[in-house]
């Protein structure tokens, strides 16, 4: 397993750069209780050790902290937003809410204590015109803020200067690793923001481009009947079939898993004819259908009363969901093609097990290849979707590529195509991006198409939505 550095490639900052920063955030701050004196102002940064305060990695956690501290907010009418996610002296955000100071600090320090990322995190907390008297973290019922690396009281850890600057950093990385590296933790999140998350990774996935062969912004890739309205359309139409999902994985009593599919699939018939009307008859999003519909509600089922989750729980209950599927196959084993979907049809022909084989898995590409890539990929979200989709173009047995291209061994071809991108650099360099445009033309000319990387895209785009990753 890599080992992961934060603070690696961030750039260093002088003590007269913090000095400074910190005569702009109090400039900030005093405009802002002058501005809405009614309201209680949060300003949040990081507090990480050493002179690099900034880097892809510091602004991934400051990411995923900010979102979850903006949706512990419960909703109370926020008055303003700020974010500076790129000041080389720190990430920094500003969020007004129209709510009492207390109510608004206890959030904000439960946020500190619960979150994983939390200790990492400092929020200040004020109000021009608080009304009553500001009540102190141990009023407010809390333990003083603890140490990062020993648990002791934080205050007496920096006077004593008890950790070595080396110690204080390994705790930042080692944090890091086990929240986004060992085993992805994917907070509580409400239906509203899941649905959200989930209609965002359809979109994020179709407006990316150039993907080999597939529908985004600027062309319809290998395909004759859709194109990125086409893809908008569909994507909006399934949010009720989202809610469903979540709503029956955290509504699932105890029982076999593989009835929570049986609970869905009704849904799941019915988000296809949604899909049907939306597109005009097209099949944009039939294998998101199933594979992001099971994801949901495997998520919504580990979540159950507010408990947050890792990855690892989301994807054993996808498989275990996933129990009978190859049952399916075998059960048309030998019945005509003609009857038979594109999936099962390659099964009689080649035993390729296709979406159903990946869910029975547990959609384990999601985990090994998908997550890692987009993490490590550092450009715009555009750059690192498209490398997270070849490497996962390289990881999969895509069965529309197979039935296009009519012969398995296109996946051999797709995993010699990937590594020639990835050795160009990826989709951050200009030759990476020149590949994937010709390659694109490459898979219009044969009408090959990765629909089913594209899917994982989604589900990716998903998951790290809900972990702040993007
Ligand atoms: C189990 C079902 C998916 C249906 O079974 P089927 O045998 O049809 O499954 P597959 O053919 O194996 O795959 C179906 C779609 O899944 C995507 N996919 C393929 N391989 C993978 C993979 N390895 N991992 C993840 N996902 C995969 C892929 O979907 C995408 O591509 C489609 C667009 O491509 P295109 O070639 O254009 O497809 P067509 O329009 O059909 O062909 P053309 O006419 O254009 O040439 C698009 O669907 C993308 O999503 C595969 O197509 C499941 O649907 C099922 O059981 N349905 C029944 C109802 C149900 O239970 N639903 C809800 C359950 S929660
Ligand atoms: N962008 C896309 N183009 C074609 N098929 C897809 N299936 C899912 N996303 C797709």
């Amino acid at each position: 397993m890599e080992t992961v550095d934060v603070f690696k490639n961030g750039p260093e900052v002088s003590l007269e750069q913090v000095l400074d920063n910190r005569e702009w955030r109090s400039a900030k701050q005093t405009k802002l209780e002058n501005d809405f004196p009614r309201a209680t102002i949060v300003a949040v940064k990081l507090n990480l050790p050493g002179n690099v305060k900034n880097s892809a990695k510091i602004q991934q956690f400051f990411n995923a902290g900010w979102r979850i501290l903006l949706a512990s907010l419960n909703g109370w009418p926020i008055q303003s937003i700020e974010l500076d996610i790129s000041r080389p002296t720190g990430p920094e955000g500003f969020v007004v809410v129209s709510k009492d100071i207390n109510s608004v600090k206890q959030v904000a320090i439960r946020f500190e204590e619960s979150f994983p990322l939390g200790r990492f995190f400092d929020s200040d907390v004020m109000a021009k015109e608080a009304e009553g008297y500001q009540l102190s973290r141990q009023e407010l019922g809390f333990e003083a803020r603890r140490c990062f690396v020993c648990d002791e009281n934080a205050k007496a850890c920096a006077k004593a200067g008890r950790h070595s600057f080396d110690e204080l950093r390994q705790a930042v990385n080692h944090t890091y690793e086990q929240y986004f590296v060992q085993d992805p933790f994917l907070p509580y999140w409400d239906e509203r923001s899941v649905v959200e998350a989930a209609t965002f990774a359809c979109l994020a996935e179709v407006v990316t481009n150039p993907k080999p062969g597939l529908v985004d912004p600027v062309s319809m890739g290998a395909h004759d009947d859709m194109d990125v309205d086409t893809f908008i359309d569909s994507s909006l139409a399934l949010q009720p079939y989202f809610k469903e999902c979540i709503t029956a994985g955290r509504t699932f009593k105890k029982g076999q898993l593989t009835e929570l599919l049986a609970l869905i699939r009704p849904a799941g018939l019915a988000a296809e004819q949604a899909m049907k009307v939306a597109t005009n008859g097209v099949n944009t999003h039939k294998g998101a259908i199933f594979t992001l519909g099971i994801l949901i509600a495997a998520y919504g089922y580990c979540t159950q009363d507010q408990k947050s989750t890792t990855l690892s729980f989301v994807q054993k209950a996808v498989s275990a969901m996933g129990a009978h599927l190859l049952l399916e196959n075998e059960k048309v084993a030998d019945r005509s093609s003609q009857e038979l979907t594109a999936g099962q049809v390659q099964y009689q022909k080649y035993r390729l097990a296709g979406v159903r084989g990946e869910v029975y898995e547990g959609l384990v590409p999601l985990s090994d290849v998908a997550l890692p890539a987009l993490r490590k990929s550092e450009g715009t979200t555009n750059e690192r979707l498209l490398d997270t989709l070849m490497a996962i173009a390289a990881a999969i047995t895509d069965s529309t590529l197979v039935k296009r291209a009519g012969d398995p061994a296109i996946n051999r071809e797709m995993i010699a195509w990937v590594a020639e991108f990835q050795k160009l650099g990826g989709a951050q360099t200009s030759a990476g991006m020149t590949f994937l445009s010709r390659l694109d033309q490459t898979f219009i000319s044969r009408h090959l198409s990765i629909g089913g990387a594209a899917d994982y895209l989604i589900l990716t785009a998903f998951i790290a939505r809900l972990m702040g990753l993007i």
